[in-house]
């Protein structure tokens, strides 16, 4: 139990905050600007501290410049004023007042301006005056396309917050921490989530309640509003309360009423600081574009790099494979500088690391679209961008990543002679982009395709990295809806060869979605009919280029016929490919792999048919009536069902015969038997008969031994009988008769002697 001063101190600063809000409250609404205004230019007096308005006194709010003049609660201001926040950027200017009276508000402003401070304050300060406790569960969602960022947005939350006591969270990330999550995500108070995610909460976490959500923010609202976040958003959108603040900003800003309409803004304030601007850029950047031909890249970027070694840099690359292949290979070279990388196929955790790492140090960072967006990381010197961006948002979006917040950077783009159509509409006036052009010196510039080969040569690894990089940036600008910019058909099969021999490799791999055949010679075209015939005997299918991209889906970052499905959560949730992550168009939400990709308007090629030389000779391949093939065993089994396979007639008939047969050579053999027996008996008979006749002679010669022994012996023997069937029985009587007139004579005969 606290004790009784303790308890007396809570009360206290309950009944403070109680009276702060109430004063709050009371002016919020009394100084609140009247809807639709913007805040005038900033007056000359700006920048001393305003004394704090006397009780009663509610001065209007809408022209402030510095934080403390606004209706915020103590804990915020000594927070701000605590991290050096006192003036007010433009955009916290012209937005701070409306989002803080509890309009709806959709904000543009130039990247690096403020725009994350003009909606956390908003949130902290909507709960605080609510009473917001963990009881109450999730008051605020804030969507953020990428886990980087929304961990960036978190850290603000930190800072704003620090005196006061919400609890909240960063929802990101891919399966494995859910189910950790699911136990305390009903007990934040303010969620900073990308939309993949958020929905996984309400379909799997029991219990999951936003029915008393305050407020929903929606950062790079352009990109979450955008195709590859419309399931998720709208999933998002239909579980949330209908009446709530809500509030957008981005550097460039959907203007789509349909968007706005699908989030269902109330009388929205449409802030735009900087529409009146002369560049839709900071000020403080100067941009460059150099043309660079495409098997050059690599050898500009490395000088670059080399010319640069005390810059903090970010490169842009348009795949995971070449932010990885470049990385690697540049790491082997050694240029004289820290080199990290950064895509969406690593952990959250590691992105953080990399990204804490990279502010601190002075280092070049390979990335993917993955950083171009939010990402504020201090005192970048240079984004070059070494492949293309997809568009004007994405290249305003890349050089933002430096000269944030009125420091100074510089942006540079190399561009291959094939899109100089990007470098015309980034001149056009209506960019509002400066962008200058610079000539590649050759004497500055350093051959490094050799030194790569020999790379590729001693860790075999990298030349398969190296290949997937190479079809990955093709099918990267392959995947390009504007056509004017990225046409692959513009490059020649010579061109391609180089680009892999700058790669380092030995072999131009096989790019089988491009058809060279319209624009190149023909003996191009030979030439490259007959490299592929050499490095592939799988016959190749060719598509026009030109394909409708909506066409082709995805079924693996191995497979360049089917790009991957672009979600914008694929740029940067754990474990989710972003392998191209410029190609967000052909959005379908099956993933199931067309059956082959045909050229548009042509006839289908027939398929040459391969012989199975190891099938077993004399066996038929049978096809059903849709030409796909029938096992043996089916095919058999279907040919007996269409007779009845039981024929029990047949069956007992058989039997019938066969028991017959079966009785007669029983018979045979038994007469067979009886047969031999009997000569066999004969035989033995005879045998005996000679004996005995041969013993009587031979005593009736030697005269010797007792007449009634003999006499008894041979009647005896004369009884003596065989049965071995019926028949000899009769046979032995017979014998026995003979014996018996034998012996008659034999005594006759002694009778005579004696006498
Ligand atoms: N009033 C302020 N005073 C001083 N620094 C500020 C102020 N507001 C914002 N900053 C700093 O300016 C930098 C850029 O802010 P933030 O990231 O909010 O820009 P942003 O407009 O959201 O950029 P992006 O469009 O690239 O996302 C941050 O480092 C932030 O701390």
């Amino acid at each position: 139990m606290r004790p009784p001063q303790r308890r007396g101190a809570a009360k206290q600063a309950r009944l403070k905050e109680a009276d702060e809000i109430r004063f709050l409250d009371e002016w919020i609404e009394a100084g609140k600007p009247r809807p639709g205004t913007k805040p005038p230019p900033p007056s000359k007096s700006a920048g001393a501290r305003p004394a704090p308005p006397a009780a009663g006194e509610y001065p209007e709010y809408g022209a402030c410049t510095r934080f403390d003049e606004l209706p915020l609660s103590q804990k915020t201001k000594d927070a701000l004023r605590k991290e050096n926040f006192t003036e007010m950027s433009e955009i916290q200017r012209a937005a701070l007042p409306h989002a803080l009276c509890g309009r709806d508000v959709l904000g543009a402003a130039k990247t690096g301006s403020g725009k994350t401070l003009a909606f956390v304050i908003p949130v902290i300060e909507k709960l605080y005056r609510e009473r917001w406790g963990p009881e109450d569960g999730v008051g605020c969602i804030i969507l953020s396309p990428t886990s980087d960022l929304a961990g960036q947005i978190f850290s603000v939350i930190k800072i704003v917050g620090k005196y006061h006591s919400f609890k909240g969270g960063v929802i990101v990330g891919n399966r494995k921490g859910i189910e950790q999550e699911k136990e305390r995500v009903n007990s934040l108070n303010i969620l900073v989530c990308t939309p993949g995610r958020l929905l996984q909460h309400f379909d799997e976490t029991p219990n999951f309640d936003c029915s008393q959500l305050q407020m929903l923010v929606l950062d790079e609202a352009d990109q979450i509003l955008d195709h590859g976040f419309k399931r998720q958003v709208d999933a998002i959108i239909s579980q949330i309360p209908k009446v709530r603040q809500t509030l957008l900003f981005s550097a460039t800003q959907t203007k789509s009423v349909k968007d706005l309409a699908r989030v269902s803004l109330r009388d929205p304030e449409y802030i735009s600081v900087h529409e009146e601007a002369r560049t839709a850029t900071p000020d403080t950047l100067e941009q460059y574009a150099m043309i660079v031909p495409l098997e050059q890249k690599l050898n500009m970027l490395w000088s670059f790099i080399k010319r640069h070694l005390n810059s903090k840099t970010i490169v842009f690359l348009s795949s995971v494979k070449q932010v990885k292949f470049v990385f690697e290979i540049f790491k082997k070279l050694r240029p004289g500088i820290p080199l990290k990388c950064m895509h969406g196929r690593m952990a959250y955790v590691v992105q953080q690391a990399i990204v804490a790492d990279f502010n601190e140090s002075t280092s070049v960072l390979f990335s993917t679209d993955l950083t171009s967006r939010g990402l504020d990381i201090k005192n970048v010197d240079w984004v070059v961008q070494v492949d293309c961006p997809q568009d004007m948002d994405y290249y305003i979006h890349r050089v933002g990543r430096t000269a944030r917040y009125n420091k100074k950077g510089k942006a540079l783009m190399f561009l291959c002679p094939e899109e100089e159509a990007m470098l015309e509409k980034l001149k056009a006036a209506e960019s509002k982009i400066p962008i200058h052009i610079r000539k590649p010196k050759s004497e500055q510039l350093e051959q490094i395709s050799q030194n790569i080969a020999s790379v590729l040569v001693k860790f075999p690894n990298l030349q398969q990295l190296g290949k997937r990089a190479f079809v990955t940036y093709l099918k990267s600008v392959y995947l390009q809806k504007d056509k004017k910019v990225f046409d692959l058909s513009r490059f020649s099969a010579e061109q391609f060869a180089a680009y892999a021999a700058s790669l380092g490799l030995p072999v131009t791999p096989t790019i089988r979605f491009i058809s060279h055949k319209k624009n190149v010679s023909r003996k191009d075209a030979e030439d490259i009919d007959k490299k592929q015939m050499k490095s592939s005997s799988k016959p190749e299918v060719i598509i026009n280029p030109q394909v409708n991209s909506d066409l082709i889906k995805d079924d693996g970052d191995d497979d360049i016929l089917y790009p991957k499905k672009p979600t914008a959560d694929a740029n940067m949730d754990d474990g989710i490919d972003d392998d191209v992550l410029r190609a967000k168009e052909p959005t379908t939400d099956t993933n199931t792999k067309p059956d082959k990709v045909i050229e548009l308007g042509k006839p289908l090629k027939k398929k040459k048919l391969k012989i199975n030389v190891h099938r077993p000779m004399g066996t038929r391949v049978k096809y059903d009536d849709e030409g796909n093939t029938i096992p043996p065993l089916a095919s058999v089994a279907e040919e007996l069902a269409s007779e009845p396979v039981v024929h029990k007639d047949k069956i007992s008939q058989r039997y019938a015969e066969m028991l017959r047969e079966m009785r007669e050579h029983d018979k045979e053999d038994k007469l067979e038997h009886k047969k031999s027996l009997r000569e066999k008996k004969l035989q033995k008979k005879l045998k005996l008969k000679r004996k005995r006749q041969e013993e009587t002679e031979a005593e009736s010669e030697e005269d010797s031994g007792s007449e009634s022994d003999r006499g008894r012996d041979a009647a005896s023997k004369g009884k003596k009988r065989y049965f071995n069937s019926d028949d000899d029985e009769d046979n032995a009587v017979k014998d026995g008769d003979v014996l018996a007139q034998q012996e008659a004579l034999a005594l006759k005969l002694l009778s005579k002697m004696h006498s």
